[in-house]
């Protein structure tokens, strides 16, 4: 078997109509944005346009408070403050959410927010995202439009504001540090129109849509310079010479390459054939 510990596609297991356990491969996308970078109003038109289901994990949090629950009421005097839930919580919360709607692609908006959130979204679902979606916006920007989003959200007064945009530069960014070091993130410019954010956002998706490749593509390795680009040609340096007209005695497992994990000869990205 040639897979890591975590998994871009992971395997759900949800309960259909008539109880019976399914098996559906889920893709994660996480929008990450400073509060009022436009996560929220981006994320409704990807949704529509792109065939993802949006879960807005404040969204989440909110209904949780309005439920009347314990939990909700630890959550309300966290929120109100402007600062984080618990990770533990938050996550259950997606994951119930997840489990409960019958697509295999989620948008999952103000998520994570601290290195604690990927830690245990990494921990209980062994999954990880397809790629971060990072809307970045000039804070004035965002605070102009938090003051005018009339939605009578407790937390968007200027003090909680003001608070959670430091727990956003103190907390979020090392987030979105760790994603780019996998170069997972995807970083729009936020300060534009909507339309003008969307169109940069568009361009990512349709993208993603090209690349859409069979998980387990294997290329044969046929010789030096058979058109594998510089991945397969560092590994065909690994492997013997093939005699011509012989098959190839190997197989090159592209996943591998697309991971870009370096190959090495004790990694079994090379199978005989
Ligand atoms: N690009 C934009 N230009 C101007 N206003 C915007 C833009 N994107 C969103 N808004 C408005 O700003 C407010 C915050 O947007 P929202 O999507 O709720 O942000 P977030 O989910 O990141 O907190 C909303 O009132 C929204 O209508
Ligand atoms: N992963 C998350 C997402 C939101 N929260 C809490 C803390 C945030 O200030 C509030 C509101 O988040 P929401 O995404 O709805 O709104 P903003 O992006 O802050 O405008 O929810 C959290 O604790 N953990």
């Amino acid at each position: 078997m040639l897979c890591g510990a975590l998994l871009s596609a992971h395997e759900l297991f949800v309960e259909s109509d008539r109880g019976l356990a399914k098996q559906k491969k889920v893709k994660v996308v996480f929008v990450i944005g400073g509060p009022g970078s436009g996560k929220g109003t981006q994320c409704q038109r990807i949704a529509q346009q792109f065939g993802y289901t949006h879960l807005s994990v404040g969204e989440l949090l909110r209904q949780e408070i309005n439920s009347g629950s314990e939990t909700g009421s630890m959550i309300h005097s966290i929120m109100k403050e402007g600062k984080l839930v618990p990770s533990d919580v938050t996550v259950r919360l997606l994951q119930q959410a997840m489990q409960g709607i019958d697509n295999d692609k989620f948008l999952i908006d103000g998520f994570p927010r601290n290195e604690e959130n990927v830690k245990t979204f990494e921990n209980l679902t062994k999954m990880e995202p397809e790629f971060v979606l990072y809307l970045d916006c000039p804070q004035d920007e965002m605070e102009r439009r938090l003051l005018s989003r009339n939605e009578g959200r407790e937390d968007d007064n200027i003090d909680t504001i003001r608070k959670r945009f430091k727990v956003f530069m103190e907390s979020t960014l090392p987030a979105v540090e760790y994603y780019e070091s996998k170069g997972k993130i995807r970083k729009v410019d936020a300060g534009k129109s909507i339309d003008d954010v969307f169109e940069s956002i568009k361009a990512i998706f349709s993208q993603g849509k090209d690349n859409n490749k069979p998980a387990n593509l294997q290329l044969v390795a046929a010789g030096p310079s058979s058109a594998y680009g510089s991945h397969g040609a560092s590994l065909l340096s690994l492997l013997p010479t093939p005699i011509a007209g012989h098959e190839p005695a190997f197989k090159v497992h592209s996943w591998r390459l697309a991971e870009k994990q370096r190959p090495t000869l004790d990694q079994p990205y090379l199978e005989h054939t």
